[in-house]
């Protein structure tokens, strides 16, 4: 007989999820966290923290207001780091208060300490100053999440050189800094020390922005992050770093630059958290940097350890984590469902960007014929009143069916956006959809039908011979 039905190592956003999901079920379960707060990175270290130190950014920089009532507001350079941090402490803790709520209403039971694997139904719990305990599980469920990946080149000791979790306990807002890694949480941040005022330098040895974006919206993303005076340093990595006291740090790229800074936020990936978890010894097989590798139902080589979220890597989001542990804990207790064959996201650049389905390249790709219709918010109602100059929307849908095939939005509230064209993609839905729907006025949503418009305008007779618009 064993101890529970399932037992879950790590409360992020995975972890929570499949908790809940077997409590509702009727399950015993137990989640084991090594830190004293609940819910990873998400609440603590990433996603929560950064998005609300954005909205922080924007808020202490005017930004929202420039270009409005004829005036330009300037930046309020006195800000603090205890100005910039107040909100995200309290979001922060308001999350972790949630978390362990949810968890204690569905009778789950939550230990604080390290797990490892005894074997392969056996979990050991180790916290300091407490006897070890040993559970037993029918089944387990890994979603120990992921940590910044640290390159050798970088001090990570020194007060001016860190990675996205040290971001978060800057004792001064830097001077300048370079960002090296111009992945989702590089340009995330360095769009938030640019709109305060730092000159920000972003680095990648990739050439292109967010290569996973819409050519059209990754180049459009590009300018409006130069536009905020962030330099770009695309296809370029860093081969050296001087440090001497009391001077500016000295980066030394590929190519010969030497960039100098007051600070440096290495943000060039993350590893898999599965050292010391025992993994390995009971037959859980492991890829690079860590991953967990699993199957479609998110079951490991052992078939009954499932591993979800960041641990197994890509999409590596809290949004796809929570429904990977949902769809694995379904799995487990006999219900099996997959998950959505479309995924959004969401990237809370300056300004926010985000997609879901298929891009331009994507459908060329495949060969599927195609038709893009665009609406600037620029000549939206809600934009003019909000002074939202530059957002744009995209639909791509199929040039004979008229099925919404991809949707990308650029500018206030994309990743709220995305979801009326998620819903219709989830929905198989086309054009006809959001022609028939009455849409609130002035919204931005209604963007969808301007978009719907100019897509239907480009297939109308008169225009039959001019090529499929697939510029800007
Ligand atoms: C700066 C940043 C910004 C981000 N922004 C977004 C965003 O806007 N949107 C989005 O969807 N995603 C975002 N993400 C990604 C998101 O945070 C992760 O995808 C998500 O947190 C993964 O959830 P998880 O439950 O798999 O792991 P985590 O949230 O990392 O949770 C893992 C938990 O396991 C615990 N643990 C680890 N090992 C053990 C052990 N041996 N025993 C017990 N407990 C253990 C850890 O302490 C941790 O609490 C961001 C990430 C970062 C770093
Ligand atoms: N809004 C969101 O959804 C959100 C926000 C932040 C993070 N995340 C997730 O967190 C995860 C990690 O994000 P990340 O940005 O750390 O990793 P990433 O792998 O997405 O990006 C790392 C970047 O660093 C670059 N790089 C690597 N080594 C380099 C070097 N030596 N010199 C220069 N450039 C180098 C890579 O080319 C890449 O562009 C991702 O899976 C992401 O989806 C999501």
């Amino acid at each position: 007989m064993v101890d529970v039905d399932l037992l879950v190592i790590g409360s992020g956003p995975a972890g929570e999820s499949g908790a809940v999901q077997a409590a509702r079920m009727g399950k015993r379960v137990v989640v084991v966290e090594k830190e004293p707060v609940l819910g990873g990175t998400a609440a603590n270290t990433g996603t929560l923290p950064s998005k609300t130190l954005r909205e922080t950014a924007l808020y202490l920089s005017g930004y929202r207001a420039r270009g409005l009532y004829g005036v330009e507001r300037s930046l309020r350079h006195e800000a603090t780091v205890s100005d910039f941090l107040y909100r995200e402490r309290r979001v922060k803790d308001v999350e972790r208060l949630r978390i362990g709520q949810n968890l204690q209403r569905h009778g789950v039971t939550v230990i604080q300490g390290t797990a490892s694997l005894v074997d392969a139904h056996t979990v050991r719990i180790r916290q300091e100053g407490h006897p070890e305990r040993l559970l037993t599980a029918s089944y387990l469920l890994v979603a120990t999440g992921s940590s910044p990946y640290r390159p050798p080149l970088y001090p990570f000791g020194d007060d001016r050189v860190h990675d996205s979790d040290e971001v978060l306990e800057l004792a001064e807002l830097p001077h300048s800094i370079v960002v090296v890694g111009a992945g989702v949480i590089g340009c995330e941040y360095a769009c938030m020390f640019a709109a305060l005022g730092i000159p920000v330098t972003l680095v990648d040895g990739r050439k292109e922005l967010l290569p996973f974006l819409d050519d059209e919206f990754s180049t459009l993303l590009g300018q409006r992050m130069a536009a905020l005076g962030i330099q770009m340093r695309l296809g370029f990595t860093v081969e050296d770093l001087q440090m001497t006291p009391g001077a500016p740090l000295r980066l030394t790229l590929s190519g010969g630059e030497v960039l100098e800074t007051h600070q440096v936020l290495v943000a060039s990936g993350r590893s898999a958290n599965t050292a010391g978890l025992g993994l390995e010894d009971v037959g859980v097989t492991l890829g690079t940097r860590g991953l967990v590798e699993v199957n479609a139902t998110y079951q490991t080589s052992q078939p009954h350890i499932y591993a979800v979220g960041d641990v197994i890597g890509f999409p590596a989001l809290a949004s796809t984590s929570m429904e990977q542990a949902r769809v694995a804990v379904l799995h487990a207790f006999g219900m099996p469902r997959g998950l959505s064959p479309i995924l959004p996201y969401g990237i809370y650049t300056i300004p926010e960007v985000s997609m879901a389905g298929e891009t331009e390249e994507s459908l060329r790709a495949k060969g599927t014929p195609y038709v893009a219709g665009r609406a600037a918010f620029a000549t939206n109602p809600r934009g003019q009143i909000i002074g939202e100059q530059h957002g744009r929307l995209k639909l791509l849908f199929h040039r004979e069916s008229l099925k919404l095939l991809g949707v990308h939005v650029l500018g206030e509230q994309a990743s709220e956006l995305v979801h009326v064209g998620l819903t219709a993609l989830v929905a198989g839905a086309g054009a006809q959809l959001f022609m028939e729907t009455c849409f609130n006025y002035p919204t931005l949503s209604e963007a969808y039908k301007t978009a719907t418009h100019n897509a239907l305008h480009q297939l109308e007779p008169r225009d039959q011979a001019a090529p499929v618009s697939t510029g800007t």
